[in-house]
């Protein structure tokens, strides 16, 4: 008998098109996550159905609309070129399909395809790098939620965290080697941010604060998302000879100050006042372009740098279809 497994390549999502109505729906049922936005119910949808989404609706998909493309939302395009990849690279044994956290392809459809394809085994990957239980830990427990109904459930892998993988630091290398660092002013490694609290839940007792996260992994704080930012930002200063001082950490897309520090948008600005007139950003959290790094990096920091006397914010493209991030993906659902 011939053994088949299916692969479900997850990334997070985004609307069906730029119109208000379709990036309300979106944020509907993003913000309305509890790993997303992780407060008791009642006041999750006071906050979210009367408040955010109400108000951002409408100025996000103005933003969505500049950031549409003729194929449509640069995320789910390159998803699906990667997923295609990916399902080349693997060989006739393996089908890969892809789904989005939210919106479409929506997950439940996809595994009920996947369903009645009766493979052998199914892995699960996320485009998430380093973990974080609004982006993977959201995919994992949706995935679960649709698969513990099934009659028959085959063999499951989730392929787990990989803000270290060689082939995924290597590849980010690659995307910066037409860059010369000499000619920047200064580095950012600017990530996706959560909210503190996110992160203190991954403990037991105590806060990320307390802990050593800048600078190590231990087993205690492996799944904590600020350390994981870190630990890829060390082994890729290390990969590119960035000497420390040239380079800051940042998290971007905040909703409120309680998250993670320091603040992308702050940086830009500080380095800008700092007389700094060229700056490259990295943003190693997201594996293909997207809003948070075409438009919120490429766009919204480069107005404020110049804004502060500055003259350049130079984004390094994410992996989109890097032949070794395929290869880095490849190797998660063989291991
Ligand atoms: C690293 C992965 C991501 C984490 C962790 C994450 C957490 C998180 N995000 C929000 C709120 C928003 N994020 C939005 C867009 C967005 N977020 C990610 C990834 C992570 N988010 C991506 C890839 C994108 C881009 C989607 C696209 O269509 O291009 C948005 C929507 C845009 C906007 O209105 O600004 C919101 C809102 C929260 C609250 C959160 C953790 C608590
Ligand atoms: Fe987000
Ligand atoms: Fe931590």
């Amino acid at each position: 008998m011939k053994k088949r497994t299916g692969v479900l390549l997850i990334n997070l999502g985004t609307p069906d098109s730029p119109s208000v109505g379709d990036v309300r729906s979106y944020l509907f049922q993003f913000l309305n996550d509890p790993r997303v936005i992780d407060i008791p119910k009642l006041l999750r949808m006071i906050l979210v159905n009367l408040i955010i989404v109400p108000f951002r609706a409408p100025k996000s998909a103005k933003i969505y609309k500049e950031l549409w493309t003729d194929e449509g939302s640069p995320l789910l395009n390159i998803s699906q070129n990667v997923a295609n990849k990916l399902d080349k690279e693997l060989g006739d044994d393996f089908d890969v399909h892809l789904a989005m956290r939210y919106k479409n392809p929506n997950i439940k459809d996809v595994l009920e395809q996947m369903r009645l394809k009766n493979y052998t085994k199914i892995v699960v990957i996320t485009m998430f790098p380093q973990y974080a239980s609004a982006s993977t830990g959201s995919a994992y427990e949706l995935v679960m939620d649709v698969v513990k109904k099934w009659w028959v459930i085959p063999e499951i892998q989730f392929a787990g965290q990989y803000y270290d993988h060689p082939d995924f630091i290597e590849a980010i290398a690659d995307r910066a080697s037409k860059y010369n660092f000499d000619e920047y002013d200064h580095i950012l490694f600017s990530y996706h941010g959560v909210p503190d609290r996110h992160v203190d839940k991954v403990y037991a007792t105590g806060l990320c604060t307390d802990r050593d996260c800048e600078h190590e992994i231990t087993e205690e704080n492996q799944y904590c998302y600020k350390a994981t930012c870190y630990a890829t930002t060390r082994l890729l200063v290390k990969r590119l000879g960035i000497p420390e001082d040239q380079y800051t950490v940042c998290f971007q897309s905040r909703l409120d100050k309680k998250w993670l520090t320091p603040f992308s948008d702050k940086v830009v600005e500080e380095w800008g006042k700092k007389g700094a007139k060229k700056l490259l950003v990295f943003s190693p959290a997201f594996t293909a372009d997207c809003l948070e790094t075409i438009i919120e990096i490429g766009d919204e920091y480069q107005e404020i740098f110049e804004e502060h006397g500055g003259e350049k914010v130079q984004l390094v493209e994410s992996l989109n279809e890097h032949p070794l991030w395929i290869k880095c993906l490849k190797e998660l659902v063989l291991k």
